[in-house]
């Protein structure tokens, strides 16, 4: 007999406990929406009257040949502005963007048994307004532990992901720091993006798009995050209001670009630019007619404690020099 999801603890149990997920709701084949899914106005928006981003995507190869300065004040543009931007020609083959995707699809399409041995352990309490999502984290150590306790299905694709975009990343901080006057060299990496993390995350088609959301609005707390999307869309930023540019505080939509990166300043790059670089606040719905998939890398310095866990004030103060910080990790 399917649960009652009008009980908490019950749709907890379901979902979280035994491994079913979000994907275990719709597969039940239920039309409507459990109340703890559905959102508060004030976060809800109205997707037809948010615009679409068209700025086009930053050519990275360019950063090796005549065109490097204009890439690179590209890169700066986008990071000053909206905070996101999103790259091709990226070094990170598009045969594994694909086999990604299809990883994700895969993974999350395994029976319940196979996935509750992940669950993270969390009380039913916090089931109020949940994301319609289900995903799965993996945060990278080393290979070694990496291949020992990533779930097997997924873990050679997601190494191969964080492998194969580390000189990008690389390339776009030196670009995003040099702009600051700070060098960025091999010692300090690891300050910056020393940690790292890949998401898998699953948004399934929901009944009521609108009443509900895949991701709650928020700014990533990390350095900088590249998100590959697929085609379905369903992620908008606000744009900042502190920009000099059109739609300040509307949400636009990040388009899906066939082969591209979205590259995300975050919380700390915002903060040790002194908040020059924007770290935008972002929101991610669903359809009713197609899941989504989208695989972040979340990079951060090694000794990152929870930026959530500061006041908000201290995420978005105007304190630390870019200098100062470069030489504090070294
Ligand atoms: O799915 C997306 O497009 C974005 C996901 C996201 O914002 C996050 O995982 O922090
Ligand atoms: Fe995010």
């Amino acid at each position: 007999m399917a649960p009652s999801f009008d009980n908490e603890t019950s749709l907890f149990n379901f979902v979280v406990r035994d491994g079913n997920g979000v994907k275990g709701i719709v597969d039940l084949g239920i039309s409507k929406v459990p109340q703890a899914y559905i959102q508060p106005p004030a976060e809800q928006i109205n997707k037809k009257h948010a615009s679409k981003c068209e700025i086009p995507p930053i050519d990275l190869s360019k950063l090796d040949g005549p065109d490097h300065d204009e890439v690179v004040n590209q890169i700066v543009r986008a990071a000053e502005t909206l905070g996101f931007f999103q790259v091709v020609n990226h070094g990170v083959p598009t045969e594994l963007l694909d086999s990604l995707k299809q990883t994700a699809h895969n993974f999350f399409g395994l029976p319940p048994e196979r996935k509750s041995v992940y669950r993270k352990e969390v009380s039913p309490s916090p089931l109020v307004n949940l994301e319609r999502k289900d995903y799965i984290s993996m945060a990278y150590t080393n290979d070694d532990e990496a291949l020992q306790q990533w779930p097997v299905e997924c873990r050679d694709v997601a190494l191969q992901y964080l492998k194969t975009s580390h000189e990008m990343v690389r390339k776009l901080l030196e670009a995003l720091l040099g702009n600051l006057g700070a060098e960025l060299d091999d010692s300090k990496i690891d300050g910056f993006i020393g940690k790292k993390m890949v998401n898998m995350n699953f948004y399934l088609t929901c009944p009521n798009p609108e009443l509900t959301i895949g991701v709650r609005h928020h700014s990533d707390m990390d350095t900088l995050t590249i998100l590959l999307q697929d085609g379905i869309g369903g992620l908008y930023i606000k744009v900042p209001q502190d920009v000099n540019m059109e739609k300040k505080g509307e949400w636009v939509e990040i388009p899906p670009i066939s082969g591209a990166l979205i590259i995300n300043i975050s919380d700390m790059l915002q903060i040790w630019s002194n908040g020059r670089y924007k770290s935008a606040e972002h929101i991610v719905h669903t359809t009713s007619t197609k899941s989504r998939v989208s695989i972040p890398i979340f990079t951060t310095h090694k000794q990152h404690k929870r930026l959530h866990h500061y006041p908000k004030w201290w995420r978005k103060m105007e304190q630390l020099v870019i200098n100062n910080f470069c030489f504090q990790i070294t």
